[in-house]
């Protein structure tokens, strides 16, 4: 029987090329030494972390520790949030990104995994909204961000075509979907507005204000006042968005006159079939219906 105020820790030892599975046992080792009560599960394969969660939430644990990127957290918080745990519940989830980015802590530090062992070891958490998205196979969570359009399909193209050549393979992807740049129709109802169905070239849905390690998709973005922020990129030229596409490490990109900025608690989709998803830094194929927040549902050790 384990401790219920003992931190599961699940390590995705394939996170940062392999440096995280190198590292976790060193980290893992100080926050034991500070005190902090630790079990440790390594992942074997894409997608276990997930039924990990699943299980120990299912078996009475609450409290939990990514070791990995956001893609580790958001396995994580699928399974957590899969239907086991009791209404009212608050689960917390710490994150160690051990060898790799993490564009979720980055609202909080630009410290990275030593920011977050401190902060673990202070017992430091903080109420952050949820989002539930449900598609028509069923639903799933996201803490960072869900876009759809020109930014899920260049990552698509480089899952598909270009995943061994690593950051490279985002540029190639980047250069051939601007080549190939088209205006995309996803109609689209923010609670409270009319439908939207004027052409755009990404739409992004954020709870907080990081992707892709340091690009601030969404400046205003706050991960626990209760709303998405939407950030709607309208139709673009070829050299329009070479141009605007750098602003978004200095978040200036929404300023563009194409670009409109919400916030709101939920909004609606009515897409034609499965598209292309980027969440939380993963790549998936669905058609999705709703998203909404979940305030508050977990805390996270930030
Ligand atoms: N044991 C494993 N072996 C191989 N891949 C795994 C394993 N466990 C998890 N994965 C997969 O590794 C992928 C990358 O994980 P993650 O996003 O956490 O790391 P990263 O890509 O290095 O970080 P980031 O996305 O934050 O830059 C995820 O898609 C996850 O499903």
């Amino acid at each position: 029987m384990h401790d219920p105020a003992a931190l599961l820790a699940v390590v995705n030892p394939a996170a940062g090329g392999g440096v995280c599975g190198k590292r976790a046992p060193a980290a893992v080792e100080r926050l034991r030494q500070s005190g902090v009560k630790v079990d440790v599960v390594e992942t074997r394969a894409p997608g276990q972390a997930t039924d990990v969660a699943r299980e120990a939430v299912a078996a009475g644990r609450r409290h939990f520790i990514a070791v990995g990127g956001d893609g580790t957290s958001y396995e994580l918080i699928n399974g957590i949030f899969s239907g086991a745990l009791p209404a009212g519940e608050r689960p917390s989830l710490g994150m160690l990104p051990l060898g790799t980015g993490n564009s979720f802590l980055r609202d909080f530090t630009d410290q990275g995994a030593e920011y977050a062992i401190e902060a673990i070891i202070a017992g430091k958490t903080r109420p952050c909204d949820l989002i539930r998205c449900t598609h028509t196979r069923g639903a799933l969570h996201f803490i960072n961000i869900f876009s759809i359009g020109f930014v899920a399909d260049v990552g698509a193209t480089r899952n598909r075509s270009f995943s061994s050549l690593g950051e490279f393979g985002y540029t190639l992807s980047t250069v051939l979907r601007v080549a190939a740049l088209r205006p995309y129709t996803f109609p689209m109802q923010i609670d409270g507005q009319p439908e939207d169905r004027e052409p755009l070239t990404f739409l992004s849905f954020n709870n907080s204000r990081f992707t892709g390690g340091k690009m601030m998709m969404a400046p205003d973005a706050n991960t626990r006042d209760g709303l998405l922020d939407i950030i709607r990129v309208g139709r673009l030229g070829r050299v329009g968005l070479l141009r605007t596409f750098p602003k978004i490490f200095s978040g200036t990109h929404v300023q563009h006159p194409a670009v409109r900025c919400y916030q709101a608690p939920g909004l609606d989709l009515r897409l034609a079939g499965d598209i292309d998803v980027m969440v939380d830094g993963e790549m998936i194929k669905i058609n999705p219906r709703r998203l909404e927040v979940v305030p508050a549902a977990l805390d996270v050790r930030t």
